[in-house]
């Protein structure tokens, strides 16, 4: 275990004493939801979001302090320990992302105004956030479409990557490397299981850029059911391709990186470095302003976006 003293405390005081608690809801996680609230002092809104304190919470709070740094990653302003009504929880303060979700902002854009270098230069933000993370050896685990918030709705808002309640830390057992028994023997999961933590991310973020060129999931089960074992089988055998016309103007290169992120074996998945020097994603500058049918089809797919969403979700859960 790190050492406990690098870990920032919680306060103790009343989060009451400091902000003002509005009861507009921002949104709804599993984990717990997210509430406005007003610094008395300042005047300023803030995110605050309402755990119920246990080891989990703790988990989640500590990883995502660690990492509240990064540019590109939802920052945390504050954590108070609180007490209501006998129930220990953590309340945790937040900058309020007021620019909504990242698939939404892209829907809302006129017609043929979203381009493939807009995609490249969102793609390059999503990743300086995991680049962030995988170099501390943390993983996501649940990298989706609602966790990619804008800062605000202006044209230079910052999309931020939220919600670490999956967060995972994934130590490269080198520990193990120092051999105390001859490696030849060793099983593979004992080299640990956590190392694939990381692909998972990699395979999310696939997803996330399949999305984002078209505005329609790679995989999706087309008996309306959430995860059906056909859409299972597809995911696990990796079937999925770059249907005409959505795809036809889209560039080889995108298409290349797509298939290196969603690649079936986690051990040969990029990793999160590969991405970050894909030319598409470190020149993104450069990619062809080619416009994208991704808002179109967000419309069109409007009223099955809730089920786009839980099947992510799901397959999710299933890779953790
Ligand atoms: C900081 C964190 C946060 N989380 C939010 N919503 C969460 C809800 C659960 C899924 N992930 C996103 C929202 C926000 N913010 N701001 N503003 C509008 C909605």
């Amino acid at each position: 275990m790190l050492s406990l003293q690098n870990q920032r405390q919680p306060k103790t005081s009343a989060l009451v004493d400091d902000y003002e608690i509005s009861d507009t809801v921002l949104g709804l996680g599993i984990n717990g939801k997210v509430v406005q609230c007003t610094n008395r002092r300042t005047k300023q809104n803030y995110a605050l979001k309402v755990l119920l304190d246990n080891e989990k919470a703790r988990r989640e709070v500590d990883l995502h302090w660690r990492v509240s740094g990064c540019k590109h990653i939802v920052n945390i302003i504050d954590v108070y320990e609180n007490t209501y009504s006998g129930r220990k929880c953590l309340l945790v303060v937040m900058e309020c992302m007021e620019g909504g979700e990242l698939f939404q902002r892209i829907q809302d854009k006129a017609d043929g105004a979203f381009t493939e270098r807009e995609a490249a230069q969102i793609m390059h933000e999503i990743c300086a956030a995991i680049d962030y993370l995988h170099s501390r050896d943390i993983a996501h685990r649940d990298l989706k479409p609602e966790n990619l918030l804008y800062t605000t709705s202006q044209p230079n808002a910052i999309l931020k990557l939220t919600d670490f309640g999956f967060a995972k830390e994934t130590f490269t057992n080198d520990t193990l490397q120092t051999p105390c028994y001859t490696p030849y023997y060793v099983a593979p999961e004992v080299l640990g299981p956590e190392k694939y933590d990381k692909s998972c991310d990699i395979w999310s973020l696939g997803v996330v850029m399949y999305i984002i060129m078209c505005g329609f999931p790679p995989f999706y089960s087309n008996n309306g059911l959430a995860i059906s074992p056909g859409m299972k089988k597809r995911i696990r055998t990796g079937q999925y391709d770059f249907p005409d016309p959505e795809w036809t103007n889209v560039s080889q290169s995108a298409k290349d990186l797509i298939k290196g992120m969603l690649n079936v074996d986690p051990s040969k998945r990029l990793r999160i470095q590969d991405v970050i020097r894909n030319k598409w994603i470190a020149q993104y500058n450069a990619v062809p302003q080619t416009p994208l049918c991704t808002g179109r089809m967000l419309k069109e797919g409007e009223e099955t976006w809730p089920e786009v969403q839980e099947e992510m979700t799901r397959s999710l859960a299933t890779m953790r």
